[in-house]
């Protein structure tokens, strides 16, 4: 994939959250014309709060200004084997910093968490959210891949996302849509994720990646060939211009990786 990501840059978090918002709209406006949902899948770390920052803010009172919240599923891009309760847990956190924040007028999403009565079960966990996943998209011998709309990803300072984690054989995985993974350097060590081709798979991958820790880890994705391997380097070079970097100006700083003016 020759094509460049797209980066941008706004000078502050509240900047970044207002893009953002405009252009999850405008993934949502998109999802529509091809279908009546709008299929997105969400990491945890800091995103959950940007992005309920970005989505809660108040409209412009257009059709194409509102996230029509009754019509997304949302499904997630890595999970941590805990219960859904435990403060370590994706869904978790998408509840407190989002989910329970929608006002009820606005309508709710369809939350696809992963199945807690297989805790003890890594692999389980992994086979059955695939088959939630092969449920909405259609059976793995249907559909190669399952094409989210939209993929929200953060950045980790050693250049991981989801739970694909930098040398780990999980980034060589091609057959399965959702894996597990029992060995995290960032803990906890259980978790799932998708794989490196269904992210890249996606109609569209953003990035969010906020603040001065995230600036060393930028440049080297960005600028640089060893960069290039990777987990976030890799969704960037397989995915190209579908990819969109959403960072201040203090993660980025010192990045000279061409910025994108608007969306
Ligand atoms: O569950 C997880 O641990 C995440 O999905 C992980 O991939 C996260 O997105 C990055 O570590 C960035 O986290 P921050 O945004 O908090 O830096």
């Amino acid at each position: 994939m020759s094509k460049q990501p797209n980066l941008y840059t706004d000078p502050s978090s509240d900047e970044v959250a207002a893009r953002l918002r405009k252009y999850v709209l405008q993934c949502q406006k998109a999802a529509f014309e091809r279908h009546d949902n709008f299929q997105i899948a969400v990491s945890g770390g800091s995103l959950p709060a940007t992005l309920s920052k970005a989505l809660l803010a108040p409209d412009d009172g257009t059709l194409d200004d509102k996230p029509q919240f009754s019509k997304w599923q949302i499904f997630f891009a890595d999970e941590r084997a805990v219960p859904l309760d435990h403060e370590d847990s994706n869904y978790g956190l998408l509840k407190k910093d989002l989910l329970d924040k929608i006002p009820p007028t606005t309508g709710s999403p369809t939350v696809f968490p992963i199945n807690v009565k297989v805790l003890e079960n890594t692999q389980e966990i992994a086979d059955q959210y695939q088959e939630v996943l092969m449920n909405k998209f259609g059976g793995k011998d249907s559909v190669r891949l399952p094409l989210f709309d939209l993929i929200l990803l953060g950045c980790g300072p050693d250049g991981h996302t989801c739970s694909l984690f930098p040398g780990h054989k999980l980034l060589r995985e091609q057959d399965s849509w959702v894996a597990p993974i029992e060995d995290s350097p960032k803990p906890p060590a259980r978790r799932i994720t998708l794989t490196l081709p269904v992210v890249t798979h996606a109609v569209k991958i953003a990035f969010v990646a906020t603040g001065g820790g995230k600036k060393d880890i930028l440049k080297q994705i960005l600028e640089t060939e060893e960069g290039r391997s990777l987990p976030c380097g890799l969704v960037n070079e397989q995915a190209g211009d579908k990819v969109s970097w959403f960072t201040d100006g203090a993660a980025t700083e010192g990045v000279s990786f061409p910025r994108k003016g608007s969306l």
